[in-house]
This record gives C-alpha cells, sequence and structure tokens, in this order.
C-alpha cells in the first residue's frame, strides 16, 4: 500500500494528498502534520517506513468538504485520490493476474482541489467571484487570462510589462498561474497564490486551437480581438485546467476580450487606499461594495464587485447603466416587482458550472429550472411595461428561450431534488413509466412486509416481534431475547442470523422473497433514474451558452435595481452627468461609507462641494488634524469610481468628465512584509502617479512627504504638487500641513488654496468639516493632541516649544525662506529635457545595421558618458 501511496504522492507534488480508505481520506508523512495542524485534528501513526512510524490523520468522506474549505482558505492545494475499483473488482483482478495474494484496490488521483479551480457551492463565497488567472510575456506584451471557473466566464487581455500588477489587483485571483521563467513578472503576486507551470503549455498557437476546438469555431473572431499574448495566457490557463481536473475541463465559456483601455485603470495602492471591495481591516465590513451592495442574488453581488474594480471609460456605456438604473429608481413600484423576482432566484450560473464540471447534482439541475422559470416571469413582466431604456431592451431577449428545457426539467424532477443522487428519489412520478413501475414493485413489496409483520406476530404470538432492516443486514424479524428460543426450534420456520444483547435477529423464506424483489426493483429504479440523470445533464449542457447568458443578463438587472435601490433609501443621492471633458463639478458630495457610520452614532454628515476644471485643476487643501481633509479626498474619488461604474452618487448633483486613471495616496502606511519602509512606499506609489497619471487622469494625495524630515518632507510635496499641476496637468487634490506650500499659488496659475474648517471655542477646538476657500490659518495640532488626551503637562510643555520655534520662524522667515529665487519648475524641467534631446538626436542617427559589435560598444560607452555629463 505505501509502495502505491507514494507513488501517488509524486503525482500529487506539492499538493496535500487525500488517500481515500473506506470511509475516509487519509493523510501521511508531512501532509499529515500539516493537515492535523491546520485542522486541528489528532495526528496518529501507522505502521513504519524506513524504520520510524509514519504519521497520519484522516477526514471522513462525508464531511470532507468543509476540511478541504479550511485547507484552501489556509492556502493550500489538495490531490484527491479515490478508489478506481471495488474491492471485488481487485479480487478478480488478482487472481486474474494470477496473485493470490490480498489485492490492493487501484487508486488514482481524480481531481486536484484548488482555490481558482472550486465549484462547490460551500467552498464559494456566494457574493464574491473566484478568480483563476494566467499570465504570459510574449515579444514585449503580457497576456492576461482569467476565468471564474464557478461561472466558466472568461475574459482576455494583453498589456505592457509595467500594467500587469495593476490588472492583477483588479482581478484580484484567488490563484495565478505563470510559466516557470516569468515569474520574476509577478511581482507582488509571486508566492503562495501563484503556480509556476511549465514554458510550452503557454503557447499561444495551442491557446488558439484549444479556444477553438471549445467553442466550435473555425475563427475566434466573433469573440473578439485576441493578441498572441492573449491566446498564449488563455493556452496556460485551460492547459492549467486540464491538469486539476485530470482531463476534464469545467464550464468554460467564449472568452471576451477586456482592453485596458475601455476601463477605469487603478493601481494595488490606490484600491487598497480606497476600500473598495475590502476594507483597511481585510474584510468586506466597512468597504464601499458592503456599504452599496443591495443586490439580492450571489451572480449581482460578483456583477457588482467586477463593476467597481472595473469601471468604464466609454462615455456612451456609462449613460447606458445609468438609464437603465434611473429607469428603475424612478419607478419604485417597478423595481419592488422585478426584485420581488430576483429573491427567489437560485445561482443559476454556478449550478451550471457545476453540472457542466461533471459535479452537479439533482439539486443543480433543479436550480437551473427554477432559476429558468424566474427569468421567464421577469421576461414577461418587463415585456409588458413597453418602454424600456436600451440596456433593458438588449437584456430583456436573453431571458428567454428555455421553454422546452423548462418544460423538460418540471415534468422529470421533483420539486426539491435533493443534493445527493446515489439514493435516487429525484426523478418525478408520472415521468418514466417502467420508473413508476419499480417503484411501485417496491412500494407493494414494503407493504407486504408490514402485512409479514402482523402475520409473524400471530403466528409466533409475541407482540414485541419486529421487522426491522438495517444497511448490513437489509430486511430482518427481531424478538427480545427471552422470546428467541421459540424462534430457533428447527421446524419454526426461521433462520438464526445475529444475537444482540437483548435482541435475536432472523430471516424468513417469504421475508427473503419480499425482500430480494424490493432491492431487485429498487436497484434497477436506480440505474434508470441515474440514466434520466445523465440526460438531463446533456440537455443542460447543450444549451450552456444560453442559460449562462440568461444569468448574465439577470446579474446585470440585479446590480442596476441594486443601484437604484441604494440610492432610493434615502434623500441626495443623483444620477451623475458624465462627459468628455476636465470638469469634476460635486455639489454636496458626501463620503457614503463615512456618511453611513455617522448615522448609526446620530450623527450627521456635512456635505462639500468640489469644483475642477481645466483652468482650476488642483486644490490644496490645508486645516486641522481630523478636519476631514482624507474623508473629503476619498469620497470625490469614490463619487467618481461610482459613476463611471454606472451608479447614482450621493451628491446633490455631480458632473463627472471622465476619469482615465485614478490615483490615490492616502495616508502614509508600512509595508514591512514586503520590506519597504513608510517612506519607501510613499515614494514607490508617487513614483508610480508621475510616470502614469495624464491630463485625464484624477489624482488624490494625502500628505505627502509627511514620513520624512520636515525639509526633505516640504521640498517633496512642493516638487511632486508642481509636477502634478504644470507637467501632467491632472485634477488633484492635494492635503497638506505644511503651509509653506501655499505659495505654490503665486506661481502655478491653475492651483488654488483651501481648508477645512475649525474654530476654537472656550478654549476647545470644534471641528465644523466644513470646507472653505483660502489657506488654512493655523494647524491645530495642539488641539487635537490635547483631544485626545495628552496628559496636560505634555501639552503645556508642547506650547512652551511651538513659541520658540514660531519666534524663530518668524525671524528667520520660516522653512520656505530662501524660496523667492527658484525658478518655475516647468524651466527647470526643460533644461533637463533639453539634455535629453541632444541623446536623443545621437540615438538617432545611429545606423545599427552599419556597426559591428566593437563599435556598438564603443558607441554605448560613449553615450553613457554623455549621459553621465
Ligand atoms: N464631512 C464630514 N462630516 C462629518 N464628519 C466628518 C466629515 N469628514 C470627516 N469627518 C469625521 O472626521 C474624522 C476625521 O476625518 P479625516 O480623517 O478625513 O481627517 P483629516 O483632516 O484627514 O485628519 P488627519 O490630518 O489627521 O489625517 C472622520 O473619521 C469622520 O468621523
Amino acid at each position: 500500500m505505501m509502495a502505491q501511496y507514494l507513488a501517488l504522492k509524486e503525482k500529487a507534488g506539492e499538493c496535500l494528498l487525500f488517500y481515500r480508505m473506506g470511509d475516509f481520506f487519509e493523510l501521511f508523512f508531512e501532509d499529515a502534520k500539516r493537515a492535523a495542524q491546520v485542522l486541528d485534528i489528532a495526528l496518529t501513526s501507522r505502521g513504519e517506513h524506513d524504520g520510524a512510524p509514519i504519521p497520519m490523520c484522516g477526514v471522513p468522506v462525508h464531511s470532507a468538504e468543509s476540511y478541504l474549505a479550511r485547507l484552501i482558505r489556509a492556502g493550500l492545494r489538495v490531490a484527491i485520490a479515490e478508489q478506481t475499483e471495488t474491492p471485488a473488482e481487485a479480487k478478480e483482478r488478482a487472481r486474474a493476474e494470477g496473485r493470490a495474494s490480498k489485492a490492493l484496490v487501484a487508486r488514482d488521483i481524480v481531481r486536484f482541489v484548488t482555490a481558482g479551480t472550486l465549484t462547490e457551492d460551500n467552498l464559494l463565497e456566494a457574493r464574491r467571484a473566484n478568480v483563476l488567472a494566467a499570465i504570459a510575456p510574449v515579444r514585449g506584451r503580457v497576456g492576461l487570462a482569467a476565468v471564474d471557473i464557478s461561472t466558466g466566464e472568461m475574459a482576455l487581455e494583453s498589456m505592457a510589462p509595467e500594467a500587469l500588477g495593476a490588472a492583477l489587483a483588479r482581478i484580484g485571483a484567488a490563484e495565478i498561474v505563470a510559466p516557470e521563467d516569468a515569474e520574476p513578472l509577478l511581482g507582488v503576486f509571486a508566492g503562495e497564490g501563484a503556480i509556476l507551470r511549465p514554458n510550452r503549455e503557454f503557447a499561444s498557437d495551442k491557446g488558439e486551437a484549444r479556444l477553438k476546438e471549445l467553442h466550435g469555431v473555425a475563427t475566434l473572431d466573433g469573440f473578439g480581438a485576441f493578441d498572441r499574448a492573449a491566446l498564449a495566457a488563455a493556452g496556460g490557463l485551460i492547459a492549467y485546467l486540464g491538469h486539476v481536473g485530470r482531463g476534464t475541463l469545467p464550464l468554460l465559456l467564449p472568452p471576451r476580450a477586456r482592453s485596458a483601455d475601455g476601463h477605469l485603470a487603478m493601481d494595488e495602492a490606490t484600491r487598497g487606499s480606497l476600500e473598495i471591495l475590502v476594507s483597511a481591516s481585510g474584510t468586506r465590513k466597512g468597504s464601499l461594495i458592503d456599504c452599496l451592495d443591495r443586490c439580492l442574488t450571489g451572480a449581482g453581488a460578483r456583477l457588482l464587485a467586477d463593476d467597481l474594480s472595473a469601471p468604464l471609460c466609454d462615455v456612451e456605456a456609462i449613460r447606458a447603466r445609468l438609464a437603465a438604473v434611473g429607469w428603475l429608481h424612478g419607478d419604485p413600484l417597478l423595481r419592488e416587482a422585478v426584485r420581488d423576482e430576483l429573491r427567489a432566484l437560485p445561482d443559476i450560473g454556478r449550478a451550471l458550472g457545476r453540472i457542466v464540471a461533471g459535479r452537479g447534482s439533482p439539486r443543480d439541475l433543479g436550480q437551473l429550472r427554477d432559476g429558468l422559470n424566474v427569468a421567464l416571469a421577469l421576461q414577461d413582466r418587463l415585456a409588458r411595461r413597453g418602454e424600456m431604456p436600451p440596456l433593458v431592451q438588449a437584456l430583456v431577449p436573453r431571458l428567454q428561450g428555455h421553454g422546452a428545457l423548462i418544460e423538460l426539467f418540471s415534468r422529470a424532477l421533483v420539486e426539491t431534488p435533493p443534493t445527493e443522487r446515489a439514493q435516487g428519489g429525484f426523478i418525478a412520478a408520472g415521468y418514466d413509466d417502467g420508473l413508476d413501475e419499480l417503484r411501485d414493485i417496491a412500494k407493494n413489496g414494503r407493504r407486504a412486509i408490514a402485512a409479514l409483520e402482523a402475520k409473524y406476530r400471530e403466528q409466533t404470538g409475541i407482540a414485541t416481534l419486529k421487522i426491522k432492516h438495517n444497511g448490513v443486514l437489509g430486511y430482518f424479524i427481531e424478538v427480545p431475547a427471552r422470546h428467541a428460543d421459540a424462534l430457533m426450534a428447527a421446524d419454526s420456520g426461521f433462520t438464526h442470523r445475529q444475537t444482540m444483547k437483548d435482541a435475536v435477529r432472523f430471516n424468513a423464506l417469504a421475508l427473503h422473497e419480499e425482500a430480494s424483489r424490493i432491492a431487485e426493483a429498487g436497484g434497477r429504479a436506480l440505474v434508470a433514474e441515474e440514466a434520466h440523470f445523465e440526460e438531463l445533464v446533456k440537455t443542460a449542457t447543450d444549451a450552456r451558452e444560453a442559460i449562462a447568458a440568461t444569468a448574465q443578463a439577470l446579474a446585470r438587472i440585479d446590480v442596476c435595481a441594486s443601484w437604484a435601490e441604494r440610492a432610493g433609501e434615502g434623500a441626495g443621492w443623483v444620477m451623475p452627468e458624465v462627459e468628455d471633458s476636465q470638469t469634476l463639478d460635486i455639489r454636496a458630495g458626501r463620503h457614503p461609507v463615512v456618511e453611513d457610520a455617522l448615522a448609526r452614532a446620530g450623527e450627521r454628515f456635512v456635505a462639500n462641494d468640489c469644483a475642477l476644471s481645466e483652468n482650476s485643476r488642483l486644490w490644496l487643501i490645508g486645516g486641522p488634524n481630523m478636519g476631514g481633509k482624507s474623508t473629503f479626498l476619498r469620497q470625490n474619488a469614490l463619487i467618481v469610481l461610482m459613476a463611471q461604474a454606472g451608479g447614482f452618487v450621493p451628491a446633490e448633483a455631480a458632473r463627472i468628465g471622465l476619469v482615465d486613471r485614478l490615483f490615490s495616496r492616502v495616508g502614509a502606511s508600512d509595508n514591512l512584509a514586503r520590506g519597504r519602509s513608510t517612506f519607501m512606499v510613499e515614494m514607490v506609489e508617487t513614483a508610480a502617479i508621475l510616470s502614469q497619471a495624464t491630463d485625464r487622469s484624477f489624482v488624490i494625495l494625502d500628505e505627502v512627504g509627511r514620513g520624512t524630515s520636515t525639509y526633505d518632507g516640504l521640498a517633496l510635496a512642493w516638487a511632486v504638487a508642481e509636477s502634478v499641476h504644470t507637467t501632467l496637468k491632472s485634477r488633484c487634490l492635494f492635503a497638506t500641513h505644511y503651509h509653506e506650500l501655499s505659495r505654490l499659488a503665486e506661481s502655478c496659475e491653475a492651483l488654488s488654496l483651501h481648508h477645512v474648517r475649525a474654530r476654537e471655542w472656550k478654549g476647545d477646538l470644534v471641528l465644523l468639516h466644513e470646507l472653505a476657500e483660502g489657506p488654512a490659518d493655523r494647524s491645530y495640532g495642539l488641539s487635537v493632541a490635547r483631544l485626545a488626551g495628552l496628559p496636560a503637562p505634555v501639552i503645556a510643555r508642547a506650547k512652551a516649544v511651538l513659541q520658540k520655534l514660531e519666534k524663530g520662524r518668524a525671524e528667520t522667515g520660516g522653512l520656505a525662506a530662501g524660496l523667492g529665487e527658484l525658478p518655475l519648475f516647468a524651466a527647470a524641467a526643460v533644461t533637463a529635457e533639453e539634455q535629453c534631446d541632444t541623446l536623443r538626436e545621437a540615438l538617432r542617427d545611429l545606423d545599427v545595421d552599419a556597426l559591428s559589435p566593437r563599435e556598438a560598444l564603443d558607441m554605448l560607452y560613449r553615450l553613457k558618458a554623455e549621459a553621465g555629463d
């Protein structure tokens, strides 16, 4: 057995091996130690290997899923080795092979369970997509393929290598597959969740061929335009799926082409700081989606998460979504009726995923029937409305067309089919006459057995005689021990089977005959049900694309209704106007998450305006700590994000010029796990902004430079603000405590000064959370410290120090004393560019083909020296 185990373990590689033995999955050696620790179950031992006891632990097969879930959550992967023959078959095989020894049942790995390839309901989160991603670099581009196995939705894209990090952050994959050579590309995503596979699996021609074969098409053009890199990633993804499914592929819908420019780009730091899908605490609670999500279905919630992760950059597409939301918002009765239908909707996308992956149950078939029925009812309701916005109009036809399937499944299945199919009982009466007959035989047999019980009681005079059934003996007669003697007699007509402590069990010919009849009919009924199950699975599988389209249409309707519902909950949510401009004009905007939190505490959120335009691009915002600067910055970023995702926004009015990239640098946070200090993180993220933001981007910068010494910090903040204003020309909100920065207003014409208001009243600080024009008068740092409970002697001492410092500042002209003679940023930048131009010219004039290797090397030295000068 150990030889068999070790061979399978070799195949399982890094995965824990679940080795099936009877009713248990057993784990051995290091696997056992690891699993016992994660699952907190007993570690025992069994036999010896190389003279040492073999560590072992096990989990019961019937509850294996909950253990699997915990192992997957702990970042582990599992290979499942099942018995591939029965003990009887094994014996037969051993005899045929002429071996007398005890036959070992053959086993093989039937499946790998990994975080990215789950389909089981209880291993998945209903409201979160579970994404498996694959990357592949090809000629300077990186392909990215992403699939949610539970629903089969697949998207392909390709990008410059620098954009990969942001794309992976957007997707939030549970597992990432990459070619061995490409590990460095993964950057921060390398490690636990990344799986390296042989390079040859990521060939674009193979990827293309596999996709064509899967979808039965001669060309992929109908699905979109995919470049070599995207196809190579698709190839790697499908190869990996084939590997984990041991040859069986899960549901894969035709791939969608996702273009990077179609979406509002956000890097990982921005996503993190805006707390879109998870809050800073790492959970959904307190995140934007948690505050917005009113979806009634898991699929709707998953689509909403996708929308918020990748808001659109296309005015028409955004307006189409907004029109659908507005339609449902303006008609609360219709909205409620639509939502009533959705409430009854099972997760048909995931049910279909399980069915196609060969892991479906009768319950999944029942869910398809019920879900498609809901879709039909919804279609009917919407169609009767007549007038609809174009998006809804396009969705409605996708809700129908499953009449034959619904009719078949309604006739074939019982009302609530079970999750287990081994015991049968899911095919409805009246669907198959032969099956009904077999069931009748079994039913009559059970009735006959009940009659036999009465007959035997009368015959033996034992009133406590009972006919019972169990899995081992089948049907048997049981009498209390004190009555057993009468039945033991040779001519009693009963044969002894088992003696228990208080009872004795017997058989009888008539009982045996009835029992055999029942068993035979039952067995045949099971076979018949199984055959029907296969037919129904095939029907569903054949219709998979149409069913998936219906599931997606339902999810989109749910998302639109969710936005409408959320906006309808309180006053002050509006449909944003989206346009192609550099305007960002938000009247009385609010931060939805902070507003909710304050409302729970019975407090009111103070709404604030934000009015940026081409001529007033950068707002420098000062004011006391705790004054609401960060909140203001974030609320405007979130409003942009929500609007471009196609939703209403918490404001009185909002006009939003399309944003191509959103950047947020809020609050310095340590990232020691990745080996970077606070200041380093801050600078890396700021560098990303300076290299990528455009005049269509929106940037929020919160206290850049605070992570270092005052002079360094001020100097950096100054240069960054100037660069954003003058070079990038992005719209920007810049919060800072450096008063000195207000002097930037003298040289930057599109920069204006603002502050959050505060007042001191009877010695106490009152924060008004209200934005006003002009520079902040002072910083109130000591007052906030006092609010926070710093001891009075410390405050008093700080006051004395402050007075001295301020006196010094007055005498010397302060921190920014020397800035009067600073040349304009633009002028400084031009000289750098000029220098760069001589290099560029030298390169342009170069005839590479005419150079010998030696000359090329010389030239390289010369250019380098010039750059050094
Ligand atoms: N507009 C508002 N209306 C009501 N309360 C607000 C508002 N903005 C912020 N607050 C409250 O003030 C708290 C502090 O806000 P925030 O963190 O934005 O201040 P800050 O000025 O960025 O502070 P610091 O400079 O210390 O980072 C918030 O947690 C919130 O409870």
